[in-house]
């Protein structure tokens, strides 16, 4: 068996080239995680996710326990089995989802209480069955259960909410079940105070757990708020164990974390953005809706070798798009999702030349190219 581990292989300034040891597989990072929230990446066959250099994934508690269910994912299997993925999969906690989705939710000490987004059934979440759903899946990485803190908060609904955190994953720690190549990740709260980003750094080192994600980001802060916070609050993360962004994000949101030291990120940007005609180019952004591409017989991006952009024209994804056909989402997912990956790849290669700096401008310039 693999015991799970993280590897520092070179460093470019704050930018970290890694490699994390899982049951599961391997992970080169900094590292994308396409979000595969109901054991679904929306519109695309695992095999061909894993094509585009995915080697991880990212499921939810909060969904699976909704539906089909974690006892019911376990009895088929796991959610390894159950969704043909064998590679690593990360899984939330449920925490942020069900302040973002569910309904008449309920927070104490214990935990929360809601109702089901799907059909109104009430439900209990607490550290405890977090880590009890999140083993029933059979996560390779499990996420703390914590509360993600709402922005804006003043210090002192910050500092009350990262304690509660805090002593949730004590909780957490307490009820995960330890499996060698498995781990359970803490997530720092503090929202935008450095005195309380560090305290939850000192919090979450004495349970000495394999990695640990930044949270309470990619709440509507907007990018510049992310980045002066991550200019202090990941270096008081352990420098010998991966760091996650949650929800990040864009890609040039994801070149200024990696530049500040993130070695994973999750957003649900390149799936949601390609199920609505946007698709990210090596020249920025294009919306596939627009009449412009009707007679553009070029590809979407010449940069690319992702089957939408080696076997079909832009005048082709807009008409799909405007006749409303399934395989435009599905090119334009697929794209997306290729798109991030050599991104991440392009990063991978930078810093392993230490020329990450450079790979960040003249990422910034084709992006700003304009006329694509
Ligand atoms: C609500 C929904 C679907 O989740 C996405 C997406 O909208 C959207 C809306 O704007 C973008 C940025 C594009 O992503 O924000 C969400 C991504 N930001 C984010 N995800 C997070 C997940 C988290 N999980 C835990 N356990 N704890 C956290 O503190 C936490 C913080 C997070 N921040």
């Amino acid at each position: 068996m693999t015991e799970f581990r993280y590897e520092l292989l070179a460093q470019d300034g704050k930018a970290r080239l890694g490699r994390i040891h899982t049951a599961h597989g391997v992970i080169d990072t900094p590292t994308f995680m396409p979000v595969g929230t109901a054991a679904t990446v929306k519109g695309m066959l695992p095999e061909n996710v894993a094509d585009t250099g995915a080697q991880i994934l990212l499921g939810n508690t909060y969904h699976l326990m909704l539906r089909p269910g974690a006892e019911r994912i376990a009895r088929l299997g796991g959610l390894h089995k159950f969704m043909n993925w064998d590679k690593p999969i990360l899984t939330d906690s449920g925490g942020y989802q069900v302040m973002s989705l569910a309904k008449l939710r309920k927070i104490t000490e214990e935990g929360v209480t809601f109702k089901s987004h799907i059909d109104g059934r009430k439900f209990n979440l607490t550290p405890e069955r977090s880590m009890e759903i999140q083993h029933l899946l059979g996560s390779t990485i499990t996420m703390a259960f914590d509360e993600c803190t709402p922005f804006p908060a003043t210090e002192k609904q910050a500092a009350e909410s990262m304690r509660m955190s805090m002593r949730w994953a004590k909780r957490s720690k307490d009820a995960f079940v330890e499996r060698e190549g498995y781990a359970l990740y803490g997530i720092q709260q503090g929202s935008v105070f450095e005195n309380l980003r560090r305290e939850s750094s000192e919090k979450l080192a004495e349970l000495d757990l394999p990695g640990h994600s930044v949270g309470g980001l990619a709440v509507g802060e907007g990018q510049q708020i992310m980045f002066d916070t991550l200019d202090f609050c990941v270096d008081m993360l352990p420098a010998n164990k991966p760091r996650y962004l949650m929800g990040v994000g864009k890609p040039s949101d994801l070149v200024g974390a990696v530049m500040r030291g993130i070695d994973q990120f999750d957003c649900v940007l390149p799936t949601r953005s390609g199920r609505n005609a946007q698709a990210f180019t090596h020249r920025g952004t294009l919306n596939l809706k627009n009449g412009r591409h009707r007679d553009d017989d070029r590809p979407l991006d010449d940069q690319c070798n992702c089957p939408a952009c080696t076997k079909y024209s832009r005048a082709y994804l807009h008409h799909l798009i405007k006749a409303g056909e399934i395989l435009g989402a599905v090119l334009l997912t697929w794209h997306n999702l290729a798109y991030y990956q050599d991104l991440m790849r392009g990063m991978r290669e930078a810093i392993a030349e230490g020329r990450m700096e450079a790979f960040a401008r003249d990422f910034h310039a084709g992006q700003e190219g304009g006329d694509i």
